[in-house]
């Protein structure tokens, strides 16, 4: 069989990406899902939304649902201070190797952690598996029907503190809709709506950044 998008994606880097320049590596794959073959990446437009809400928030504790092939990991990676910690989780082992070698090739790996298994599964275990206290920063971006169910588990296992930001892709296209009205109705969170470009093309899609409250 052919080798998969993502597989497609790492030869692509590994030819025209600089080893140890993380903006390398995200430039190499939006040229790639630019000129070549679409993939479900945060993108340019969106990744310099997502660039911001990392930067002002300047978080120690970073939580990632869904790595896929790592472009937003490497994206809120390099603008971590060298203390800081990123866990992302992703259920595909497939995606999670690839990830793990781009994520490698950008020269993050010792301020990233990828975790393979459900999100639904590792969320409950992070204060015990990895002595978190609370997370900083969450990004939101694996299966849209999750983000609801895993943001309640957020909040039931007491991940999140007065200020943590909840930061969710896509949530015009493909739209998550429970998890916008939840949100968006919900005391406990001062929610704010970035509009911007589904990654690639011309179609309007856009971030949701959340405060918890407490
Ligand atoms: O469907 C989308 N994303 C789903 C992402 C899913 C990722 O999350 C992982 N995961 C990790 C842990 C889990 O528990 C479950 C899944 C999956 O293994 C996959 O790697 C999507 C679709 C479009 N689109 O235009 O169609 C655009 C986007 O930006 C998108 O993000
Ligand atoms: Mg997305």
């Amino acid at each position: 069989t052919r080798i998969s998008r993502p597989e497609r994606i790492l030869a692509y880097v590994k030819k025209h990406a600089v080893p140890g320049d993380a903006e390398s590596v995200a430039n190499a794959i939006d040229a790639y899902c630019s000129g070549v073959e679409w993939a479900m990446n945060i993108g340019i437009d969106k990744g310099k939304i997502l660039d911001r809400v990392v930067s002002e928030t300047d978080p120690d504790t970073v939580l990632e649902l869904g790595t896929y092939c790592g472009y937003s990991t490497v994206r809120i990676g390099k603008l971590l201070r060298p203390e800081a910690r990123l866990i992302t989780i992703e259920m595909n082992p497939d995606y999670a190797k690839v990830a793990k070698q781009i994520i490698a090739l950008a020269g993050l790996d010792s301020k990233v952690e990828i975790l393979v298994g459900s999100s639904s599964e590792l969320i409950p275990q992070l204060k015990k598996k990895l002595d978190i206290k609370t997370l900083d920063l969450v990004f939101i971006d694996h299966w849209k029907e999750c983000y609801l169910p895993d943001t309640r588990c957020l909040e039931e296992s007491g991940l999140l503190h007065k200020g943590t930001v909840l930061l969710a892709d896509n949530v015009v296209c493909p739209g998550a809709p429970e998890y916008v009205k939840y949100i968006r109705n919900s005391s406990r969170y001062r929610s704010e709506y970035f509009s911007s470009r589904l990654e690639y093309l011309q179609v309007e899609d856009g971030l949701e950044k959340s405060v918890f409250l407490g």
